[in-house]
């Protein structure tokens, strides 16, 4: 089985956004008259997208209940600042842009399948010159469902026109292998993102990769191709 395209997660995996995340999530605490949380909370509390950032942020627990009203100001309290800070501290980890110059120039198709919101994910990769790269962007809310659904896997397949058996997914939570494993795409995880507080090597996966450049690597020596 040949692999014929490669499907990136966003935060975590290729950009560092915790920065800009916490200071949105910090701005909103402020303005409700409550304490801000650290910048490594903020990093637990990231991966199911941003309403689940926000409503973990403000029960103080990864799947606390806020009520309707508290909510609906938070989320617009949360977009009017991350509106702001999107990209302003966001930057690729180490061997990212490596990772996908060899990628790309030994021809795989690439895509983005992110839990962000796609208003935020279009100008984080404008921002961060990374959405040249790449043919088909999956966020967080063009599917019904997010990761870890198989849906916006099976959405960027389709979009590429490849078969789950001939796509890689990479990621850094057990979001990106779940959503993988059910979509029937194999799944390599980086240990340096964001895992909701866990151990990366508790996620069980296909292979495990210290970066981006590595996975190249590895998918280059194993495809018998050479950048
Ligand atoms: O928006 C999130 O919570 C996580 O985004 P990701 O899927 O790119 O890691
Ligand atoms: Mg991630």
């Amino acid at each position: 089985m040949a692999i014929q395209a490669v499907l990136f997660d966003l935060d975590g995996t290729l950009l560092e956004t915790v920065p800009d995340l916490a200071a949105a999530v910090n701005a909103m605490l402020r303005e409700m008259g409550r304490p801000e949380i650290s910048q490594k909370q903020v990093g637990v509390y990231v991966g199911k997208g941003a309403e689940s950032l926000v409503r973990r942020a403000l029960s103080g627990a990864m799947d606390g209940q806020v009520d309707a009203d508290l909510f609906r100001q938070a989320m617009a309290l949360w977009n009017q600042h991350y509106e702001l800070l999107n990209g302003y501290k966001a930057h690729c980890f180490d061997g990212v842009r490596e990772g996908l110059d060899m990628l790309q120039n030994a021809g795989f198709k690439l895509a983005v399948v992110t839990n962000k919101p796609e208003r935020y994910t279009l100008p984080l990769l404008k921002r961060t010159e990374l959405l040249p790269y790449f043919e088909v962007v999956v966020g967080g809310d063009t599917c019904a469902r997010k990761k870890p659904d198989p849906m916006p896997i099976e959405f960027a397949c389709q979009q590429l026109g490849v078969n789950p058996d001939e796509a890689l997914m990479i990621g850094d939570s057990v979001n990106d292998a779940l959503s993988a494993q059910a979509a029937g795409v194999s799944c390599w995880l980086l240990p340096y993102g964001y895992n909701e507080g866990n151990d990366i090597h508790s996620t069980p996966c296909d292979a495990y990769v210290q970066t981006i450049e590595e996975a190249a690597n590895l998918l280059l020596t194993e495809q018998g191709t050479t950048a």
